[in-house]
């Protein structure tokens, strides 16, 4: 006895058995299959010919006398394959066959013309002709392409109860059905059966409901112990999402049962959740293939599958939901609500896709297409007329337009943090959740949001769980020298950044005090400038921050490189609405105590990020240091440094001879000073670093209680810019002085600031060489933190404090935590 093939059962839809010559596709595919394998095709009904005799349906029952002419219509279509396809010695046999078949519907039909009535048993005996018709022309095709093949009727393979429309399968008689036909036809002919079909013990035929031909394929696979279920269809496989909402979702090469029952209540159309019961208990893996592109691999679905990267397998989402709320006082310990909701909705056939009940029970809140939501409105509100009336439910409401988006995968199991990444992602989209659910499986977890943020949420979604990348957007404010370096390190990171980290960092815009450009889909890094000035309009703050908070697009950081402190005060809006700030502009910390209070607050509560490390040292870590100084646990005694890159420069400048004016002068080309260099000269920017550091080592303190001691008269810090930097040769000669008298001292001049017991000062001071700060060359700073810790030797932190290279770094460094801290 030779051993039996292994059994191979391919299913092929309605639209890829729609012509002749996609019958005849059908046939090669099958016949490039191995011939070691036994080969079982189900097909369904030609392309929309199922939807047809329903239409057939109609009109016999509305009395129109169109059935005569559809079916007539469908008939010669049927006549046009058969002739094209079938061998001419066995068209005569076949024309009769299904001409028998033709007669018999038309009989039906007219049964319901006169009757006006269709039953279910009527419907399913009607539209179990599609099929009927389809199976016996590919089998004959399959012969006139030089196989051995016969067509088999599910009628008498697959046994189901009288529930017509979806009939339940007997399993037991079935599988003995389908086993002792298929042992009395040869191994080697290929066996063509009508998909969708069955038929009761008394031999009434039925239908098995949506996706049956799917569920015919997996059930002969079953029964004849397959060693794979095909079906072929018009995409290459499942994909991680729907790719007309995700243009960047692939083909899965590998799913198991579960995730693909998952994705199919979830939203994609992939494989109704029942096609995969048969095959479960014998693990036999089914394939989703392309009749159009037949060397793609497509999805292999099994027990197992290999885990992906991170976690979730695909992303779904269902649009056109309804959410309905109950929500009432009463509702708490009232066991049967909850209960009679559900039947109440099941009796008008309203599938629940989604239910969330919080555990005080105040509300109950149920997921139902959006085609649905009125009727079931009306239905609840009948059934708790009475809880209504008396108040135990305070309303019942209807939230409509809304969709579900679901991530999927068996490995979410067990696995803590990955809701909280699912809420955070969608909060970074702004995306608002309506409800939540989770199943105890824990392989999916779903959120009920506004339809209109469908495709934003499944996007957000894809990249965070699937892609593992990030998209965020920057707007940058001010284009100046500090400005203007980071768009061209920027620009210079931005590949790297892609294909090296996954992060796809935007320009949605930017702003001078002139001109405003807002494109939110992202402007070339490299073009930025030009655009502004070509296609920017003219600036308008309030405008702009009204694009930003309610425009923004997903992860928008606003880095504020301007000096101004009317962007400053509007930070505060933008962190409120979600959107990071990063900036080296002191302004806004250095406002009041109770400003800077609330920026720190609104950034912790809305766990947006604020990040200004920039402000005090350009980039180095100054700020940092002193926040992880405390976070240990250790307290500031004192704080004593050389704050201002211009002034370091000016002091150092100045002992090598070069007069005040001309480094000053030098100091501005380098980029080192503020916009207004008599910030620098005033001491005010180092009152700004010092008090800065004094909030954030917790002292409310104001800029009032800074002392500061100037480099230049007040007279000339009134004087217009253009005039005091005409009249800074006036200082010359007051500063070699100073500087002649402290080195024939053995000193050197610095300007020190120190936060020491509440106290804070800024001034020039003669150090000696025992001073950290004698040495100190170029534009370097140097801030010396003597703390409960560190209270023999101060901690350090030196280098170059002021210019646009260091600076633009320490941008790109805050800006980057901030990403980290969206992601
Ligand atoms: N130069 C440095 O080494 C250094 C180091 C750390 C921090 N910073 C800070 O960087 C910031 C920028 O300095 P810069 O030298 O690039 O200044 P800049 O004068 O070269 O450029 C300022 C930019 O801000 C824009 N701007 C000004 N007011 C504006 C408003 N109200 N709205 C929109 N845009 C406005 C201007 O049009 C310009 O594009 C300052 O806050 C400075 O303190 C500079
Ligand atoms: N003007 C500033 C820039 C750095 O904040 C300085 O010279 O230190």
């Amino acid at each position: 006895m030779t051993a039996a093939r292994p059994v191979r059962v391919h299913k092929f839809g309605g639209t890829s058995v729609a012509t002749a010559d996609r019958i005849r596709r059908v046939v090669q595919l099958v016949q490039a299959e191995p011939e070691t394998a036994r080969r079982v095709v189900v097909v369904s009904a030609l392309g929309g010919v199922t939807d047809q005799l329903l239409g057939c349906i109609d009109a016999a029952l509305a009395r129109t006398g169109a059935h005569r002419t559809t079916i007539e219509a469908l008939r010669q279509r049927h006549q046009e394959v058969l002739e094209a396809l079938v061998l001419p010695e066995e068209r005569t046999a076949l024309e009769a066959q299904l001409n028998a078949h033709w007669q018999a519907l038309t009989e039906l039909l007219d049964g319901l013309y006169l009757l006006r009535e269709c039953t279910p048993r009527t419907r399913d005996a009607i539209i179990s002709f599609g099929e009927r018709l389809s199976a016996p022309l590919v089998a004959a095709a399959f012969r006139a392409a030089g196989s051995e093949a016969i067509a088999l009727e599910a009628t008498e393979l697959i046994r189901t109860d009288d529930t017509f429309g979806e009939a339940n399968v007997d399993f037991a008689t079935t599988n003995r059905l389908i086993r002792e036909r298929f042992a009395a036809i040869p191994e080697d002919q290929i066996v063509v059966v009508t998909g969708f079909i069955g038929s009761t013990p008394e031999g009434v035929t039925t239908t098995l409901g949506r996706s049956g031909s799917d569920y015919t394929a997996t059930i002969l696979g079953a029964a004849l112990d397959a060693e794979l279920v095909v079906i072929w269809t018009d995409v290459d496989g499942v994909m991680s999402a729907d790719p007309r909402l995700v243009p960047e979702a692939f083909v899965l090469p590998h799913l198991s049962y579960r995730e693909a029952a998952e994705m199919a209540y979830f939203g994609a159309k992939v494989l109704h959740p029942r096609t995969m019961e048969p095959l479960q208990a014998k693990g036999i893996p089914l394939r989703i293939r392309n009749t159009l592109n037949p060397a793609a691999p497509g999805t292999l679905i099994t027990a197992e599958a290999p885990p992906p990267p991170w976690y979730v397998r695909a992303v779904t989402a269902i649009r056109d939901v309804a959410v309905l709320m109950l929500e009432g006082s009463g509702m708490l310990g009232a066991p049967g609500l909850t209960g009679r909701a559900f039947q109440a909705l099941a009796e008008h056939k309203i599938n629940v896709l989604l239910v969330s009940q919080a555990s005080s029970e105040q509300s109950l809140c149920l997921g139902v297409r959006a085609a649905d939501a009125e009727t079931a409105l009306d239905v609840l509100r009948r059934t708790f007329a009475f809880e209504l009336e008396t108040g135990r439910i305070r309303r019942i409401y209807l939230v409509p337009e809304c969709a579900t988006v679901s991530v999927v995968g068996d490995r979410m199991r067990h696995q803590p943090g990955l809701a909280g990444r699912m809420f955070s992602a969608l909060g970074q989209a702004n995306v608002n959740v309506l409800a939540i659910a989770q199943g105890a499986a824990e392989t999916n977890i779903s959120a009920v949001i506004a339809q209109r943020d469908a495709q934003r949420a499944v996007q957000a979604l894809h990249e965070t769980f699937i892609l593992r990348t990030m998209r965020a957007h920057l707007f940058l404010i001010g284009t100046g020298v500090i400005g203007g370096t980071l768009l061209d390190m920027l620009a210079r990171q931005i590949p790297q950044l892609k294909e090296e980290e996954g992060l796809e960092l935007r320009l949605a815009g930017l702003a001078t005090a002139e001109r405003m450009l807002w494109q939110p889909a992202g402007t070339p890094w490299n073009e930025a400038r030009e655009r502004l000035r070509a296609e920017g309009e003219p600036m308008d703050l309030d405008r702009l921050v009204q694009l930003l908070t309610t425009e923004r697009p997903r992860r928008l950081v606003v880095v504020d490189a301007t000096a101004s402190e009317e962007v400053a005060r509007r930070y505060p809006d933008l962190l409120m609405a979600g959107v990071a700030v990063v900036t080296p502009n002191k302004r806004a910390n250095t406002l009041s105590y109770e400003f800077y209070r609330r920026l720190r607050e609104i950034a912790r509560e809305r766990r947006v990020p604020y990040r200004y490390e920039t402000t005090v040292g350009a980039g180095l870590p100054v700020i940092a240091t002193l926040q992880d100084l405390l976070l240990a646990g250790d307290s500031v005694r004192r704080i004593e440094g050389v704050f201002s890159g211009t002034l370091a420069y000016l002091f150092n400048q100045m002992a090598e001879g070069v007069p005040f004016s001309e480094a000053v002068r030098a100091a501005r080309a380098a980029g080192y000073t503020e916009p207004d260099p008599r910030d620098d000269l005033s001491g005010e920017d180092v009152a700004r670093k010092l008090l800065i550091l004094a909030r954030e080592a917790g002292l409310p303190v104001e800029r009032s209680d800074v002392e500061v001691q100037p480099l230049v008269p007040d007279e000339l810090r009134e004087v217009p810019l253009e005039e005091f930097l005409a009249r800074l040769g006036e200082q010359d000669a007051y500063w070699r002085e100073r500087v002649e008298e402290a080195r024939r001292e053995g000193r050197r001049l610095h300007y020190i600031g120190r936060i020491e017991d509440g106290r804070l000062a800024v001034g020039v001071q003669a150090i000696g060489p025992d001073s950290p700060f004698y040495n100190l060359q170029g534009t370097d700073n140097l801030i010396a933190f003597t703390t409960a810790y560190y209270c023999r030797t101060p901690l350090v932190v030196r280098g170059p404090g002021a210019g646009p290279e260091v600076t633009a770094a320490g941008i790109v460094s805050d800006l980057r935590r901030a990403l980290e801290q969206m992601r």
